[in-house]
């Protein structure tokens, strides 16, 4: 995979405030081309191409994000089906194309059903840091955003995002776009109207170099919504785990509400407040076909679902809304 991949998400960039940004994303993505690439992505992106070109007579950026042709032959499902199950581990979804339900790990769409009542409609570009397979962006076009752009440096995801690009009509393709960077990459844009960042924050060694990596991609008046794992307690509560936390490994920093509100007000950001706040459940999180390894039900306590197997409160996750 080379820049050229990447030209129309590029000339999007040119064409809108977000234009600064040219200054370094190109040779970025460049530099990615030459050095970044997984054994696996030319597999992957292959899957992609071969994927068949059908009409979108039907598009719904609901709950499940579907696409379907008025008519499909049952070969071409088949065809589909193969070539999508070559992307597997799906986790975040769900999807349904041309016949074909992706039933992924995640129900991201309940995810969605706690963070949408609250942000109202969407405008400008909106940014979505850490975007795994880019459910949400599509939720976020339905919500009435006019690009989305969304940044993982998985690059399953990007596959995975990839080939859901490819069945959506023209007029939505050329609005989400993806590229395959870490928040470190973004620098300070101040450009995006509105940035999410769902269940990455605990991923981060530095939650507060992060919080102030979103404060100032976001223009002035900008919305960031934040989604992450939390714990009870004060404005001086955190739990940092052990090796694992419900065998994750790379979790870092698990604060209480009121300690993200702190850290919040700290990085600059204005009316921090928490707008949910649920426990995950194993509905939510769960293996499927389309994710066969292990889930949420063995990360945790088998005695004891209120704890994980490391004997730590289970993930409970809030949503933070506030302003720069
Ligand atoms: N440095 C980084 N910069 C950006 N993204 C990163 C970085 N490191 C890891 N990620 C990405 O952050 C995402 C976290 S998953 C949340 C997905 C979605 N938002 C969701 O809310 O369902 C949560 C989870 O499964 O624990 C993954 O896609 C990583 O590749």
């Amino acid at each position: 995979m080379n820049l050229d991949h990447f030209q129309a998400d590029l000339a999007a960039v040119a064409q809108s405030p977000l234009h600064p940004w040219l200054t370094r994303l190109p040779a970025q993505l460049e530099q990615w081309s030459r050095e970044q690439q997984h054994g696996e992505l030319k597999g992957w992106l292959s899957a992609v191409k071969a994927l068949p070109q059908l009409p979108a007579d039907e598009v719904a950026l609901t709950d499940t994000v579907r696409v379907n042709a008025a008519d499909v032959s049952s070969s071409a499902q088949q065809q589909i089906q193969g070539l999508l199950q070559q992307l597997m581990p799906w986790r975040k979804g769900p999807f349904h194309f041309h016949g074909v339900d992706i039933d992924t790990e995640w129900r991201s769409d309940y995810k969605w059903q706690r963070v949408a009542p609250h942000i109202g409609p969407l405008s400008g570009h909106v940014l979505d840091v850490g975007c795994g397979s880019g459910y949400h962006l599509w939720r976020m076009l339905e919500a009435g955003a006019e690009h989305v752009w969304g940044i993982d440096p998985g690059q399953l995801f990007m596959a995975q995002f990839l080939a859901t690009r490819h069945f959506m009509p023209p007029e939505l393709q050329a609005r989400a776009h993806y590229f395959p960077l870490g928040v470190d990459d973004l620098g300070p844009l101040h450009s995006f109207d509105t940035v999410f960042s769902m269940g990455v924050l605990y991923h981060r060694r530095s939650p507060i170099d992060f919080l102030t990596q979103l404060h100032d991609c976001l223009k002035v008046g900008g919305r960031l919504v934040l989604e992450t794992l939390v714990v009870d307690g004060d404005q001086q509560q955190v739990l940092v785990p052990g090796r694992t936390y419900a065998k994750m490994r790379n979790v870092w920093f698990i604060p209480s509400t009121a300690a993200l509100l702190h850290w919040l007000e700290r990085c600059r950001f204005k009316s921090a407040r928490v707008v949910d706040e649920s426990l995950t459940t194993v509905d939510e999180q769960r293996a499927t076909p389309w994710m066969q390894g292990q889930s949420l039900a063995d990360f945790l306590d088998p005695n004891d679902p209120t704890k994980t197997i490391e004997g730590y409160p289970a993930p409970r996750r809030a949503v933070i809304i506030c302003e720069t």
